[in-house]
């Protein structure tokens, strides 16, 4: 797993950065979009981290998370790309998603979570809310499997959030 600095996004190879610009058009024109108005209007979003994951195959897996664990708004919204050419379902490393249910219940329904399964195929794009409306987990992986990670929150959280992270020493 490599984090991408913002300061380091220019050494990425130009397609990528070409899809970091039309991913960006797309996150950030999705406050426009009216079915989401109410959702995303209050926000500011800015594309705050990119990840780059590698699992190595041989059941590499990543268990239930909420990638807001906080609540801060630093992250809103998680974007994954994956690279997978050749990716099928017997290579598992499904993205298992287990989203609210319409009656307000955590993807429970009393026997176990509820999951929705998503592969992780070349060229696949995945959009979802980075609280806890979306806990989700990566199943064991038996390929190599690669994805780009983006998330966007809130202006005001983010830089909250970076003043928190810089080191105390660099604070006038
Ligand atoms: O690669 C994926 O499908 C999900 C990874 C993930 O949940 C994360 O990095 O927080
Ligand atoms: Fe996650």
């Amino acid at each position: 797993m490599k984090w991408i600095p913002a300061e380091d996004e220019g050494l990425l190879p130009l397609h990528l950065r070409r899809c970091l610009q039309v991913l960006d058009e797309l996150i950030l024109g999705l406050q426009g979009c009216s079915l989401l108005r109410g959702l995303l209007s209050e926000r500011d979003l800015r594309r705050w981290e990119i990840q780059a994951t590698c699992y190595p195959g041989g059941g590499a897996s990543y268990s239930r998370h909420i990638d807001d664990q906080t609540g801060s708004g630093a992250r809103v919204l998680t974007a994954i790309m994956y690279l997978n050419p050749g990716w099928t379902v017997e290579h598992g490393g499904a993205l298992r998603v287990y989203p609210k249910q319409p009656d307000g219940s955590m993807g429970f329904d009393g026997e176990g979570w509820r999951g929705y399964d998503v592969e992780p195929l070349h060229n696949r794009l995945v959009v979802f809310w980075s609280d806890n409306r979306v806990p989700h987990e990566v199943k064991p992986a038996h390929a190599e499997r690669f994805a780009i990670s983006v998330w966007y929150g809130d202006a005001a959280a983010i830089a909250e959030a970076k003043e928190a992270e810089r080191p105390i020493t660099a604070r006038p």
